[in-house]
């Protein structure tokens, strides 16, 4: 009995130390899995390139460094050393400033107090809703919540924050943190409160006048200058068109969207093209060969938006060939709030250069600093005329007043000896 007893007590014994050592395997084999999965995980996180920003006196650029993933401009790309491995995404959650140019990382509750539980929005993009939010510090932001269901998001997402937080101009619109908290993936702006230059056209309120739109031409030339000549390599936006121009509280532009571009089908096929439709560079539809040339063709289209104030997807470009088969045919397409309140002969100038932005062979298209050229020599022109025009009315004032001061001055000797003899003639 005893050595029965003894056997059974060997036998749970055994099988106890088998259970503990069957379930420390699982245990440690389970940790080694998961290990391997992050490790795996980041590694594609980390196969970001880091490249650097040229600040060629055309902003305020500080940063020497541009994460770039999608929009670089391809030629220029090829000739960056690649540097091995950018570990910010993965290590972002340890540090309240993401990055060397610091981007600021939020709580989800801290979004959710600035803006009141999300309840001020601003208007509503495809990638989610944008909201207008007071931060403790009290900055006015503008805070775009990512749409959980959004399709391309994630990696938009990515390109934004990786981009934008390095490229740094006074006509960009500032990125100036993000978070990745709870499920949710917001991004934090400056808060531009004029909105969107769409709106600006295309809404009843407000009225552009042409002072206005000429700057807003010549502030978004500069955005895309540096984009293109500014930073190393060069950045192509992709999604050039009006609503993605905001405007801050003196009117001027920014340039706004970089990562969050919308993936259009085009013609029913899922060709892989980004862009918008109605501001897309007709040679990029037809070979998919993505050049800068093809921001420039969009920004001849907002060129003409803020001439015409017609909006593409109401056949502007149609009336843009209508007008281009009379001379000064722009005259009859410029936007009626204008009429009698601008400078034909600037509305012609500035019209001239978009048409070359349109041309159909991306190669005849100016480049950008051409294009700033033109326009500032629009608007230099414009100050040479009212410099003369105030100089010769000043001068003009200046000899009627003369003239006045003589006449006075006749008037007075004549009735000086007349009033001394008077004088006399008492005393
Ligand atoms: N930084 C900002 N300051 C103020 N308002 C903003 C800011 N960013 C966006 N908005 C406003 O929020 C609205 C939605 O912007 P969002 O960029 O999400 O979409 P969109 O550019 O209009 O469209 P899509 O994303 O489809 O290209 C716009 O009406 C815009 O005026």
């Amino acid at each position: 009995m005893v050595r029965q007893a003894d056997l059974v007590i060997l036998g749970v014994s055994v099988g106890l130390a088998l259970g503990i050592l069957i379930s420390c395997a699982i245990f440690f084999g389970i940790r080694w899995y998961k290990k391997r999965v992050n490790i795996g995980r980041s590694a594609n996180e980390n196969s970001v390139t880091t490249l650097p920003i040229r600040t060629n006196g055309l902003g305020t650029s500080t940063d020497i460094s541009a994460s770039i993933t999608s929009s670089i401009a391809p030629s220029r790309y090829d000739n960056v050393q690649k540097n091995s491995h950018f570990s910010w995404w993965s290590n972002q959650s340890k540090d309240r400033f993401a990055s060397a140019s610091g981007i600021l990382k939020y709580s989800y509750r801290e979004i959710q107090k600035a803006t009141q539980n999300f309840t001020t929005s601003l208007g509503q993009g495809s990638f989610g809703t944008v909201y207008k939010a007071t931060m403790a510090t009290g900055e006015v932001v503008a805070v775009k919540v990512l749409a959980p269901n959004s399709k391309q998001g994630e990696k938009e997402f990515q390109t934004e924050v990786l981009l934008l937080g390095r490229l740094h101009h006074r006509n960009l619109v500032n990125l100036i943190g993000y978070c990745v908290d709870k499920g949710q993936r917001i991004l934090v702006y400056q808060f531009m409160s004029n909105g969107s230059l769409a709106n600006l056209l295309y809404g009843e309120e407000k009225q552009l006048s042409w002072d206005d739109r000429l700057q807003v031409a010549l502030d978004i030339s500069h955005g895309i200058e540096y984009l293109h000549e500014g930073a190393v390599p060069p950045v192509i936006h992709r999604d050039l068109k009006s609503a993605n121009i905001l405007l801050d509280h003196s009117m001027r532009a920014k340039v706004a969207d970089f990562g969050l571009s919308k993936e259009e089908v085009f013609d029913g096929r899922n060709s892989g093209l980004k862009g918008t439709y109605g501001y897309m560079d007709p040679a990029y539809i037809s070979t998919s060969k993505l050049t800068m040339k093809s921001d420039i063709y969009s920004f001849g289209v907002i060129i003409f938006e803020l001439i015409t104030a017609i909006h593409p997807h109401q056949n502007l470009m149609e009336y843009i060939n209508l007008a281009a088969m009379d001379h000064n045919g722009v005259d009859e397409i410029l936007d009626k709030q204008l009429v009698g309140k601008c400078n034909l002969g600037e509305v012609r100038q500035l019209a001239k250069i978009a048409h070359k932005c349109l041309h159909k062979s991306p190669k005849k298209r100016p480049s950008i600093s051409e294009v700033s050229q033109g326009i500032s020599r629009i608007k230099q022109r414009r100050l040479r005329h009212m410099m003369e025009a105030s100089m010769s009315f000043a001068s003009n004032n200046f000899s009627r007043a003369v003239s006045r001061l003589e006449d006075q001055q006749l008037e007075l000797s004549r009735i000086t000896p007349r009033t001394t003899i008077s004088i006399g003639e008492t005393g």
